[in-house]
């Protein structure tokens, strides 16, 4: 978590049906955070589902956002799709789905609960959702507060996008539509300062008179949001307390999306970065060794770690043959044998770290070297250089920690290619690849594959990984300060 960690007071728990504990995020709290699932005392909630990344890389992520009338949920899909203009965000509103009334409803509208349920046409839903999700485009009825109906002429055409938000008081009801969410929002305003703005929105925006939006208040709109829409907040990953007035809130999901969809986008646009699947294990990892303050013992323990995995998924990127043994049981086994025409060649000295682990995995790797002094940013001049004789007949599998502009990884990369060795072998492993350097070689070399465990946020303005973690060979080898 980022630093606004100390203002947070933050459980998390396995998601285990429902009963969802998490992530209070007003920014204020002092309270201890409760496990209970109790809607009142454990506001927010940090699901697994939402901090895991389990979002396949081609579906576009869903929210659900929920909460009371007037609560801000519009409002706070507003910043979010403000925030997130990089990216094809849609918006769709639950009350689009509201059935039309007949003639006969109409004449006795007071007598109607548009906050029930089955006010709402949840199939239709549904199948916008499961449509949108599954990347088609979705006419999206077009509902009118005034005379309560549907345009019978028009709809609203909305597009496959990288982002689809779900608002509405009741979007959290349906565990149909619940199942189809990447992460769940529930915005919690007080009532009375929903009330004060229903009743200035209904007056102005949807032609009520006063006495009509206080009666059907009181007759509908408080019991069914005690009936059906408090108790679905249990069900909510982040609880999102005074709406758009919490920006601290509404930026930390913010970023939590950017994260998530960086990765995605990076991927979908060049097939052969593959960023290992993130686990808490992982994170952790990547939390300590990103930490100023660790020790280099513990940074050189972690960093190896992360190191051993990216090298084994790495492997797992060349090419087999199929074999066959027998087991002492008798029976035959198919398998694979591995590709036995490989090396690593390091980039000096950074990349020198992950020689041990990749002889660790493959007994007796021949380990080339590259020696590119940086000059200035441009990582342009080579000083140095000792790979096998045959390289030209092997897969490379080429090793820097950090890939941060390309430069250097472009002109390492070049020299293989001039010593014969086809772009397709090549396999570039780091542990944090900035979307700069990804895009850098990526555009250069499309057949080059790169396997990664994050990827950052960008570079800075000197050219250096955001977060990033430093200097990583002066503080894997002791040479900081
Ligand atoms: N933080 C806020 N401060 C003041 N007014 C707000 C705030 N959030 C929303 N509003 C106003 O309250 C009304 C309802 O907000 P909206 O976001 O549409 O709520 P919802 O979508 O939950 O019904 C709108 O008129 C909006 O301008
Ligand atoms: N014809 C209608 C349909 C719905 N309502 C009210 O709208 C509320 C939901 O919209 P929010 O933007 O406030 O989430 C809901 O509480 C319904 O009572 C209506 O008044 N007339």
């Amino acid at each position: 978590m980022p630093e606004e960690t100390n203002s947070i007071d933050y459980v998390m728990e396995k998601a285990s049906g429902p009963h969802f504990s998490g992530l209070r995020l007003d920014g204020l709290l002092s309270s201890p955070p409760s496990s209970t699932a109790s809607p009142s005392h454990c506001s927010a909630t940090a699901s697994s589902s939402a901090l895991s990344d389990s979002n396949a890389p081609n579906q576009p992520f869903v929210i659900g956002v929920s909460g009371g009338t007037a609560s801000g949920k519009t409002t706070v899909c507003d910043m979010i799709i403000q925030q997130l203009h990089d990216h094809r965000v849609v918006l769709v509103n639950q009350d689009s789905f509201y059935r039309g009334l007949t003639p006969e409803e109409s004449k006795r509208v007071h007598e109607y609960n548009f906050d029930h349920p089955d006010a709402f046409d949840t199939e239709q839903l549904l199948d916008c959702i499961q449509k949108l999700r599954g990347g088609q485009s979705y006419q999206v009825p077009i509902y009118d507060f005034k005379n309560h109906r549907r345009s019978s002429e028009s709809f609203r055409q909305v597009n496959a996008s990288d982002v689809i938000i779900l608002e509405g008081i009741l979007v959290f009801h349906d565990q149909r539509v619940r199942n189809l969410m990447n992460m769940k929002i529930f915005v919690d305003t007080d009532a009375d300062v929903r009330l004060a703005r229903r009743i200035r929105r209904d007056t102005v925006e949807r032609g009520r008179d006063i006495n009509s939006v206080l009666e059907q208040y009181a007759k509908f709109v408080k019991p069914a949001f005690d009936d059906f829409v408090l108790p679905s907040k249990k069900y909510a990953d982040v609880i999102i307390p005074r709406g758009g007035d919490n920006h601290v809130a509404i930026d930390l999901i913010v970023q939590h999306i950017h994260t998530k969809l960086g990765q995605h986008d990076l991927c979908k646009i060049y097939p052969n970065v593959h960023v290992i699947q993130s686990t808490f294990q992982i994170r952790g990892m990547h939390t300590l060794i990103r930490d100023k303050e660790i020790s280099k013992h513990d940074f050189v323990f972690y960093s190896d770690r992360l190191i051993r995995l990216v090298v084994e998924h790495g492997l797992g990127h060349l090419p087999f043959t199929e074999k066959q043994v027998v087991t002492p049981t008798g029976s035959v086994y198919t398998g694979v044998d591995f590709c036995k025409k490989l090396c690593g060649v390091s980039i000096v000295r950074s990349g020198e770290s992950m020689e041990n682990a990749l002889r660790a995995c493959c007994k007796g790797i021949k380990i080339g070297k590259i020696l590119i002094h940086r000059d200035g940013d441009n990582g342009k001049q080579l000083i140095y250089e000792k790979l096998p004789k045959d390289i030209s007949e092997r897969h490379v599998l080429l090793l820097d920690p950090v890939l941060a502009t390309g430069n250097s990884a472009n002109q390492a990369i070049e020299l293989l290619i001039q010593k014969g060795v086809p772009e397709s072998h090549i396999i570039f492993l780091n542990l944090i690849s900035a979307p700069e350097g990804i895009h850098c070689v990526c555009k250069r070399f499309p057949s080059l594959k790169i396997v990664t465990s994050e990827i950052d946020v960008a570079l800075n303005e000197e050219f250096r990984v955001i977060p990033g973690m430093g200097e990583f060979g002066d503080r894997y080898f002791g040479t900081d300060d």
